[in-house]
């Protein structure tokens, strides 16, 4: 699917090739039948993993301290925070290779403002889209803060990144402007980026939602990264709804020049396309799993391989760190890649 060209403002080169972009799907760190709800072990676990997987140390050794960025204090902490001694007296270095970003969608925040109020339709005269472009925002800056924090928990260096605040635009619901000079520059200083799925102004329609998805698929076009990983609540992307017990886990898919994609694994849907059914959670208002195979796809096409797993498990660590591959018969997910 051809988008046209966003408008870049002029970005300072990056200084190696990002290693990783990753999508914290809002399927898994929150709970999604529950208003404004984090899903705290979810979302712990993959920040864990994510420090695991940028780890410059083998893994073998002792895991390295965790030196603890977030020095607020936690809502409920009766404590101050401690700022540990070893930080004063000053630390070689992290140990960590930081070259990521990380996006993440909305989950239980932010879809059901947008949806209430119909933001991702357009129309900012009405006070109620206006009020609605408020509440998401609200709503969806709250949930990265949090995801800021725990990631600095784990001694990530992160910082948040708001599309809208750093006018990131659309036109027709598609990217016409995304100035990414402060993410590249937060990278080349050994920052982790943080971006979210948010609301937007759109040229045509006022405004919109930008879904964390499109960002990655933008991001990954202009900055070519190693390995795409997008995180949720499935192991991956199935022939039917995963809530069918008869669900068949798609394995490998395949991209072409066209953009097409077909199933390479399991041989029994092999050149598939058309027969898989995706559903909607009704208040979803950028398209669930269906924007992200679309996404997903034109990331493949670039030569850039994309895993789409499960978050929290073993299969999520092995994405994180890049080693999957498509002879690896004991790792479940979906790997899209491209034919050539
Ligand atoms: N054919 C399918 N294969 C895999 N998942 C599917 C399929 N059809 C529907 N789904 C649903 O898609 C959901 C995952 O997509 P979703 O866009 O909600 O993920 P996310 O990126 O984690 O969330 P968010 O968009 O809020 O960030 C799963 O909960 C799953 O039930
Ligand atoms: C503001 C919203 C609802 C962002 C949606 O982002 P996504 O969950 O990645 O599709």
């Amino acid at each position: 699917m051809a988008e046209e060209e966003a408008q870049e403002q002029p970005s300072p080169a990056a200084p190696r090739p990002v290693r990783c972009i990753v999508k914290l799907g809002g399927a898994a760190i929150t709970n999604k039948g529950e208003l404004e709800s984090i899903n705290e072990e979810s979302l712990r676990s993959a920040c864990a993993q994510l420090r695991q997987a940028m780890s410059e140390s083998d893994g073998d050794g002792a895991p390295g301290k965790v030196l603890g960025m977030d020095w607020s204090k936690r809502h409920g902490d009766p404590a101050d925070p401690a700022v540990d001694a070893e930080w004063i007296a000053g630390i070689a270095g992290l140990g960590l290779d930081t070259n990521f970003i990380v996006v993440h969608g909305a989950g239980s925040f932010g879809h059901f403002q947008a949806s209430r109020s119909g933001v991702h339709k357009g129309g900012l005269h009405s006070t109620l889209v206006k009020a609605g472009f408020v509440a998401t925002r609200i709503s969806v800056t709250s949930l990265n803060q949090e995801i800021v924090r725990a990631l600095a928990r784990e001694g990530i260096p992160s910082v948040g990144m708001s599309p809208f605040a750093c006018g990131w635009s659309t036109k027709q619901r598609k990217v016409a402007s995304a100035n990414s000079s402060q993410i590249i520059e937060s990278l080349h200083a050994g920052f982790v980026p943080v971006l979210h799925g948010d609301a937007v102004l759109d040229e045509l329609l006022d405004c919109t939602i930008l879904s964390g998805d499109v960002i990655i698929r933008h991001l990954a076009q202009l900055l070519s990264p190693k390995y795409v990983v997008f995180l949720t609540d499935v192991h991956g992307v199935y022939d039917r709804p995963p809530t069918d017990p008869n669900a068949v886990l798609l394995k490998e898919i395949e991209v072409d020049d066209n953009g097409s994609w077909s199933v390479v694994k399991p041989a029994l849907l092999q050149g598939n396309n058309k027969g898989v059914e995706i559903s909607v959670a009704a208040h979803d208002t950028t398209g669930g799993m269906e924007t992200k195979i679309l996404e997903a796809a034109v990331i493949a096409k670039l030569g850039i391989d994309v895993y789409i797993t499960k978050a929290g498990t073993e299969h999520s660590l092995r994405a994180l760190k890049g080693d999957v591959s498509t002879d690896c018969e004991d790792w479940l997910g979906t790997i899209l890649r491209s034919s050539k």
